[in-house]
């Protein structure tokens, strides 16, 4: 059974998602029945190595005249040839079977644990040097290996059984726990947990660990079970000090002194049958936890049951009441705090590089909302990603500048800090709310330890009990009740994770959170409350946003202005109301069309016609002409160029400023001022 679960955790189908709701949830596994016996049996004979020479008086080495009784009241198990009380060494042997196998285990997971976990998390050259070791360890047979280590050190005593014994079953499990680890390390509470500046060691021990914990427990018991095996079969073969008695000792003696001949069975079946019943001990709880964790197994969901007769949160307080603050706005408010200049972001992946963001620019001012729309595959995460120098490889930023204005007014380039720096910039002045809430979040930890972690990175002398008066407070701002601060992630709906990983990202109050995809994974009224608390958290704190989504409707809802991206470029950025009012590029106008309005009157949805294009073979000239409606013969020569077009009304405003990217708008009057009110020139009818 524990192949079982390894084998599906070497190839990744232990489900993340339906693992046990806590750190000790696989714990619940042992309700069953079977685990129950498995556990009852194991307890039954570590007691009975713990207390049985209480009871049991008789020296196990004391020979005497009644030589090979069978079983009676002076003598409960039978005696050996010498006359020796068969359940005296019964009891002396299971202290060193026990305590082999258990110490063996022991040295051999933590063994497991620290190759495994440092080369799964680490990667590269660690990740290579340490799994050759394993696979090397893997290939040599185990027994035959043992045999000729503890026949080189024939005077070795327990302890150098013990060390043999872990040295050579280590492998098995840290192959395991580096498959598992490798999965976990991609998933987005660590890449959060990364984000929020959480050190290499506490995000292997914090936040992957924990994740680990069934695993662990089954890797251990399965190598007690192994260690057991091995010492029996070493002392049965003479290969231990035969003298200390043991279960693979009594065996030993039982066949050199023709226990089957004289049909002295009450000698060798005890002993044997000890071995067997610890090895079933041991698989029946080890089943157990294997049927917890593998969804495949699992037939009641337990945890599920429980999260569901779990009391609800209170309902959230109203937005009118949140938005009525001071009302003050930041001195600064308007200003550009972010600029994103010319970024170009490749993906290397062999062949050509994929060019998924090419030569974008755009501004995000304080206290606004930025709204970035796009099909799938338009670059939107890539370049999300990219301004939080979140991206991992084979992305490469490969040219550009994202230009953060301090409060001050200082610049920083965010492509030139690393390390530290790097660290401390983000969530202090720009934080990020990944995709989906229950990938983010780390299934096995509180809400409110989650939110603690990023105080603790970034506030290291701040106290135990003002981070934990910051916690309640931004749980109270994103209006979750602080009481469910000790809520594990499962009990809450979709909604308030979501607005979990909003109350993370204010943590330490930025200026900038960049949100990809906040609201895709919630129904629509509760995309609606998440909107609705964004945008009152943003005047309330003051920060900006960029909003990531593929849902243009719902980016004219929220954001003050909207760039819409198309195979990796922006094609058209303008205010939400004139884009509304009216899209210019023809790519704008067919997303625009392809979705309903949250509010407001119904329109025809007509979609756009085609997919979008693959990035590593764009079409010549417009990349959009193959489905644009109102390509020309223009389109397929000339790459249009994002065109400013003259702010609304003549202002000099750039927060009115529109650009777009379409040879239609190529006229002669692009760029001037003196076009008609709208910003867009009068000769052009869209
Ligand atoms: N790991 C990767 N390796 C190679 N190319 C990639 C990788 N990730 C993304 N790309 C390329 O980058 C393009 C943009 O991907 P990105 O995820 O940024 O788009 P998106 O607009 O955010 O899409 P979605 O809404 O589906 O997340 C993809 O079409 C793909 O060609």
């Amino acid at each position: 059974m524990t192949t079982n679960l390894l084998a599906d955790v070497e190839s990744g189908t232990t489900g993340q998602e339906d693992r046990p709701a806590s750190r000790f949830g696989w714990l619940r596994g042992f309700r069953s029945a079977r685990t129950l016996t498995g556990v009852v049996l194991m307890v039954l004979f570590v007691l009975m190595a713990l207390l049985g020479p209480v009871f049991v008086r008789t020296d196990p080495s004391a020979v005497s005249d009644d030589v090979l009784s069978p079983p009676s009241g002076a003598h409960l198990l039978g005696t050996t040839h010498t006359g020796q009380d068969v359940l005296a060494q019964l009891i002396d042997g299971s202290r060193i079977s026990l305590l082999t196998g258990f110490v063996a285990a022991a040295l051999a997971t933590v063994l497991s644990l620290l190759i495994g976990l440092a080369a799964g998390y680490l990667g590269g050259l660690s990740d290579e040097l340490l799994s050759l070791l394993s696979n090397i360890f893997l290939v040599i047979p185990s027994l035959p290996l043992v045999v000729i280590l503890t026949g080189a050190l024939p005077e070795a005593g327990s302890l150098a059984i013990i060390i043999v014994i872990s040295l050579t079953s280590w492998a098995w499990g840290a192959r395991v726990l580096r498959a598992q680890t490798l999965s976990l390390r991609k998933r987005d509470f660590v890449e959060a947990a990364r984000a929020s500046g959480e050190s290499t060691w506490r995000i292997i021990f914090r936040e992957i660990l924990p994740n680990q914990t069934a695993i662990v427990a089954a890797t251990f018991l399965s190598t007690v079970i192994g260690a057991i095996l091995t010492q029996a079969s070493l002392a049965f073969l003479g290969l231990t000090d035969v003298t200390q008695w043991s279960w693979g000792g009594m065996l030993y003696w039982a066949q050199n002194s023709a226990a089957l001949n004289y049909g002295a069975w009450w000698w060798f079946v005890p002993p044997g049958l000890c071995i067997a019943l610890v090895g079933t001990a041991l698989s029946l709880i080890n089943f157990g936890i294997d049927e917890f964790i593998n969804p495949r197994l699992r037939s009641a969901h337990i945890a599920t049951k429980n999260a569901r007769n779990k009391p609800m949160a209170r309902r959230l307080p109203s937005d009118e009441a949140e938005s009525d603050d001071t009302g003050a706005s930041s001195p600064t408010h308007g200003d550009v705090v972010l600029e994103i200049r010319n970024l170009t972001v490749e993906y290397q992946t062999g062949g050509d590089p994929i060019r998924a963001v090419d030569d974008v620019s755009l501004q995000l001012r304080r206290g606004e909302v930025l709204g970035i729309a796009g099909e799938s595959g338009s670059g939107k995460s890539t370049l999300a990603y990219a301004i939080t120098r979140l991206h991992q490889p084979p992305a490469r930023i490969t040219g550009g500048q994202l230009l953060y204005t301090h409060p001050d007014g200082s610049r920083t380039d965010l492509l030139t800090l690393s390390g530290k720096a790097l660290t401390a910039f983000r969530w202090e002045e720009m934080s990020i709310v990944l995709q989906s809430a229950m990938n983010a979040l780390n299934p096995l930890l509180r809400i409110g330890v989650q939110i603690d972690d990023a105080l603790q990175a970034h506030r290291p002398a701040m106290g135990a009990g003002a981070r934990s008066a910051r916690v309640r407070e931004l749980l109270e701002l994103v209006g979750i009740d602080p009481q469910r601060s000790a809520a594990y992630p499962h009990e809450l709906s979709g909604g308030m994770r979501q607005r979990v990983m909003i109350a993370i990202a204010l943590t330490l109050d930025p200026d900038v959170i960049v949100m990809d995809e906040p609201t895709t994974a919630l129904d629509v009224v509760t995309q609606r409350q998440i909107l609705q608390r964004i945008v009152s958290l943003k005047d309330r704190l003051h920060f900006a946003v960029i909003f990531i989504t593929h849902d243009l409707s719902m980016l004219i809802e929220l954001s003050d202005r909207i760039a819409v991206m198309y195979a990796g470029r922006v094609v058209e950025e303008a205010p939400a109301k004139h884009f509304y009012a009216r899209p210019l590029h023809p790519y704008s106008q067919g997303l625009l069309a392809s979705f309903p309005t949250l509010s407001g009157a119904k329109r025809v949805l007509t979609g756009i016609a085609g997919a979008p294009p693959d990035l590593g073979a764009l079409p010549s000239g417009c990349s959009f002409r193959p489905r644009c409606p109102r390509a020309f013969d223009r389109c397929p020569v000339v790459e249009p160029p994002l065109l400013l077009l003259a702010p609304t009304g003549g202002s000099e405003d750039v927060a009115g400023r529109r650009q777009v990217a379409c040879l239609l708008y190529d006229g002669a009057d692009a760029g001037r001022s003196g076009t008609g009110s709208t910003g867009i020139p009068e000769k052009v009818q869209v």
